[in-house]
């Protein structure tokens, strides 16, 4: 098998695959089934060479890592495992009119009730991963499975099969978003036209207490305004909003941005028994906090290139 450098096949690789590395030398091996291509990486964190092998499986290409000479790079590979709960296969997204991915065959996978974490530079992406996860924005390729199904991206969030019903995302600073004046009326935000069906409005009723008890705002006033409440409180209520929705997955953005000490030891507290009955993914640049209850974890590039990483990493310590 030999091997020789096709400059068409580089530019492809170097294109497709990863816009943040400086492709040096590709080789092409026997087909298309898999190849490699040796790359000069030039972003700030590491420098060096690195080979990438891509290896085609059910159409999509894997990248795996390998490292020649690098700097403070170790093997990384992007693998679905085919039993985790939740897998995300090959989702590039390119929002509509524009030729800029943000998120580049993105491929992960993590098990039932399980806490995933995302990190990486600012504008790399990691908030645009999360609106795909949650149905609110469509990949442009790529398909997201949640237990058995394939949940269908394309679907209205009101389908039974769309992601959105399946997911619940609290966004950064999700307090700027509260939109009534009572706890109560935040809870039922978005389900006060089906309220005069009696057994609908058992059903709220349950799934009210039991998501007001599961983040501890059970001893707070319902006819409170949200907005009266602590920093650490407020970040419970946006919780509890998703958590009356009974995502199978939940999705947060920068849970602890913004808090004081003792709030942001509340979240994480929380966070701990939420893992319990959900699983988590969550995008924070507040690594040591979190790690702890990190089971897998991933960083992002510029460039929406996603990498899992070993856990606990150089980072934590
Ligand atoms: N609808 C859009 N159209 C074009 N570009 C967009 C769109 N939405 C976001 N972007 C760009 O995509 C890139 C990724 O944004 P994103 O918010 O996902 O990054 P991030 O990693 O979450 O950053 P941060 O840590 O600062 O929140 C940024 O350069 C942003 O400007």
């Amino acid at each position: 098998m030999v091997l020789h450098v096709t400059s068409k096949l580089s530019e492809l690789a170097a294109t497709s695959f990863c816009p943040n590395f400086r492709q040096t030398k590709a080789i092409r091996i026997a087909n298309d089934e898999a190849f490699s291509i040796t790359l000069k990486r030039t972003s700030i964190s590491s420098v060096g060479k690195q080979r990438i092998r891509y290896e085609k499986s059910r159409g999509n290409y894997n990248r795996k890592y390998s490292p020649l000479s690098c700097v403070g790079l170790t093997e990384r590979t992007v693998s679905v495992h085919e039993k985790d709960f939740l897998q995300v296969k090959g989702v590039t997204y390119r929002p509509p009119g524009s030729e800029a991915k943000l998120l580049d065959n993105v491929s992960f996978s993590l098990p039932e009730k399980s806490l995933g974490l995302v990190y990486g530079p600012s504008g790399s992406g990691k908030t645009t991963l999360l609106q795909v996860l949650a149905g609110l924005a469509t990949p442009t390729n790529g398909a997201v499975y949640i237990g058995e199904e394939h949940t269908d991206c394309t679907k209205k969030p009101s389908h039974p099969g769309s992601l959105s019903a399946r997911v619940g995302i609290v966004f950064q600073f999700p307090e700027r978003y509260f939109l009534t004046d009572t706890i109560v009326e935040e809870l039922m935000f978005g389900w006060s036209r089906q309220t005069q069906d009696p057994i609908l409005r058992q059903t709220l009723t349950l799934r009210i207490q039991s998501a007001v008890y599961a983040v501890g705002l059970q001893g707070m006033p319902l006819e409170m305004n949200p907005r009266n409440l602590s920093d650490g409180y407020k970040r419970r209520l946006a919780l509890a909003v998703q958590l009356v929705r009974m995502p199978d997955v939940m999705l947060l953005d920068e849970p602890l941005a913004g808090l004081d000490w003792k709030a942001r030891a509340d979240v994480v507290k929380l966070l701990t028994a939420l893992k319990k009955e959900k699983t988590l993914i969550i995008v924070s640049h507040d690594l040591k906090e979190l790690s702890p209850l990190v089971d897998r974890a991933w960083e992002m590039e510029m460039g929406g290139i996603l990498t899992k990483q070993p856990w606990p990493s150089a980072m934590t310590k």
